[in-house]
């Protein structure tokens, strides 16, 4: 880029962007030395499950809102305008099932990993292999996170890239390490609201400077950037409504109902009600985020009207162009670029804190400690710390490889919650649904889905298909219609492979979850399913008996899945209590089923029963 062009910070600026570091450090500091010192794993890993739902829901939107979301959702609309918008119907029933299916299930069982239930529906086998998918999900999610506001930043002011990535991940690192998940939490309610601050300010700003609201109303309309419902069920679309209204459903689901990051936070609420009513409340803020993404990628669209800045910003990026437009507007007001940096590093420093300390968590409680069982709780939770570190420095070597892919950063975030977040979503599908599923099902289905995704996903990467249709970079609407019945007529339908290359990354998700769910059934078929009420009580949820409700009791006896929900008390003269074997797994998941249900179970059990 040209360096006369670059924008320059002031002194106010730098101050504001250290506070927000200063702050984060502070807050881990603090949860460092009050509350129990961060001694036991109860605390360091699961906040001694005592956190109220305000906290915990604005944590949970934070988790999976980084700085990618904040530059490439306004990238998305200018150059395709606000079909992504779309997405927002995804959030009912996205955040609806977690809240009454899998919340329900997994916070009665008293779990502190999500993967340990896979040991207790299925088998030990079961739940490493879970595990070890979701590390993979998260550490190369990690290094998109800490990548791109390193990448933005770079290139419309000039900070040093590597330095920032450097900053950003020892800050987070550090605080991750001190406070625990208390402080990743309460950094994360901080951090939220920086982020919302500093969108807010730049479209104030920017629809100041581009003319005011009606300004900005018209030149969206004149280059016919507000898109119509497209139902369009092609699935090799790549956003249409079905792509993200139905698709986005999956893609939400393996994120807030079983992904380590959100099912932790779940757990670390006080009672049960308490973590439904938080994943209630990330909707509206869910909304007013991808709301405020979107209508900052309309005023940037008004104020450059579709203008490709490629070679004045050497880089054909649209997420550079976003930034370069923040710098742009905010030039000359004092402090407020300082504000919108901070808001970037808000978002990627509260998702890539959510990731070390699930990450330390999951290899604690899945890897390490079933190995160790008599391991003193003192360095349990000093290995617990080192772990959390350890990821952190690992996350700068992924930031790195994000540098060499070199894409749009929400088309790969989407992509890898897709490919590698849906055959984990498929496996707790399997594991809760069908009672039939036994665990050799359970691993041949989730192998099935993961070659089924990464097929797919390197298929797309390295033919290229996208199924995207670039708008043109115009302001009037009459070139419009004459442009894209060009562009239609030109690009001819992909066949065969290369069809199956293009399905819309919006899809992945359900694609790779079907395939787990059926190839999964299938092989427990073939080997010898599992009869209802031969899994441990409490990890079936009873779908059928649901969906059947206006059929009476006798009947529904008759089909499958009908055993309530009860909450998990190893209840000597309850039904299916330890007798019962679960399939492959008997004998191996009964101690640690023990280790879970049986310490202080009581006390939470009832207030289970008197929320219900
Ligand atoms: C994941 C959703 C759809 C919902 O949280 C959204 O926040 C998003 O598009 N995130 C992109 C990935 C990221 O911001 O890191
Ligand atoms: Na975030």
């Amino acid at each position: 880029m040209d360096p006369s062009d670059q924008k320059h910070f002031l002194a106010v600026d730098y101050v504001v962007f250290a506070l927000l570091l200063a702050a984060s450090v502070g807050i881990g500091l603090y949860y460092a030395l009050s509350g129990g010192r961060q001694r036991t794993t109860q605390e360091f890993l699961m906040a001694d499950r005592s956190m109220r739902c305000l906290p915990v829901s604005l944590s949970l939107i934070a988790s999976f809102q980084s700085a990618v979301a904040i530059i490439g959702v306004p990238a998305e609309i200018y150059t395709h305008g606000t079909q992504y918008w779309f997405i927002g119907c995804a959030y009912i029933l996205g955040l609806l099932i977690p809240a009454h299916v899998f919340i329900p299930l997994l916070y009665r069982l008293k779990l502190s990993s999500a993967y340990q239930y896979l040991e207790l529906r299925f088998s030990k086998v079961v739940r490493i292999c879970g595990t070890l998918t979701f590390i993979f999900q998260m550490v190369i999610y990690m290094g998109v996170c800490v990548y791109t506001p390193a990448f933005a930043l770079n290139a419309a002011t000039g900070f040093q890239l590597w330095g920032t990535v450097l900053v950003t991940g020892l800050v987070c690192t550090l605080y991750t390490t001190l406070g625990g998940l208390k402080a990743v939490i309460w950094t994360d309610v901080f951090q939220t609201l920086v982020m919302f601050a500093g969108q807010i300010a730049v479209i104030i700003v920017g629809v100041e400077r581009t003319g005011g609201m009606s300004e900005v109303w018209r030149k969206v309309k004149e280059g016919n950037r507000l898109s119509g419902l497209d139902l369009n069920p092609d699935p090799t679309e790549r956003h249409t409504f079905w792509t993200l209204g139905v698709g986005g459903v999956f893609l939400m689901l393996s994120l807030y109902g079983v992904n380590q990051a959100q099912v932790q936070r779940y757990l670390s609420a006080r009672t049960e009600k308490e973590a439904v009513r938080s994943c209630y409340m990330v909707f509206p803020s869910l909304q007013l985020a991808l709301g405020l993404s979107c209508i900052m990628g309309l005023v940037m669209f008004a104020r450059y009207c579709g203008e490709d800045f490629s070679e004045k910003l050497g880089s054909s990026s649209r997420d550079a162009m976003v930034i370069y437009f923040v710098m742009d507007m905010l030039q000359g007001l004092p402090g407020l670029p300082g504000l919108f940096v901070a808001c970037l590093f808000s978002a990627a420093l509260s998702t890539i804190s959510s990731a070390f300390n699930s990450l330390a968590t999951v290899t604690m409680e899945d890897l390490i400690k079933p190995h160790f069982p008599s391991m003193s709780e003192e360095r349990a939770t000093l290995l617990s710390k080192a772990l959390a570190a350890s990821y952190g420095l690992l996350c700068l070597a992924m930031a790195y490889l994000t540098h060499l892919l070199g894409d749009s950063v929400l088309l790969v975030a989407l992509k890898i919650f897709g490919v590698v977040g849906g055959p984990i979503l498929g496996l707790f599908c399997l594991g809760m649904f069908f009672p039939w599923a036994n665990s050799i099902g359970a691993v041949a289905g989730l192998g099935a889905g993961l070659v089924g995704a990464f097929w797919v996903g390197i298929g797309s990467i390295v033919t290229r298909s996208s199924g995207a249709k670039r708008l043109p970079p115009r302001c009037h609407v009459n070139t419009t219609a004459v442009f894209q019945t060009a562009i239609g007529n030109a690009t001819s339908r992909p066949t065969g492979l290369h069809r199956f290359y293009s399905l819309s990354y919006m899809w992945y998700a359900g694609f790779s979850c079907l395939i787990v769910i059926l190839v999964g059934l299938t092989v427990s078929f073939l080997t010898g399913p599992m009869k209802e009420g031969e899994a441990t009580p409490g990890t079936v949820y009873p779908l059928l008996g649901k969906l059947l409700f206006f059929l009476p009791e006798h009947m529904k006896k008759k089909v499958c899945c009908v055993t309530p929900l009860r909450p998990a008390i190893p209840s000597p003269q309850g039904p299916g209590s330890d007798k019962e074997s679960n399939g492959a797994a008997r004998g191996q998941h009964t101690p640690s089923q023990q280790q879970i249900l049986l310490p202080d179970a009581d006390s939470r059990v009832i207030e289970h029963e008197t929320a219900v």
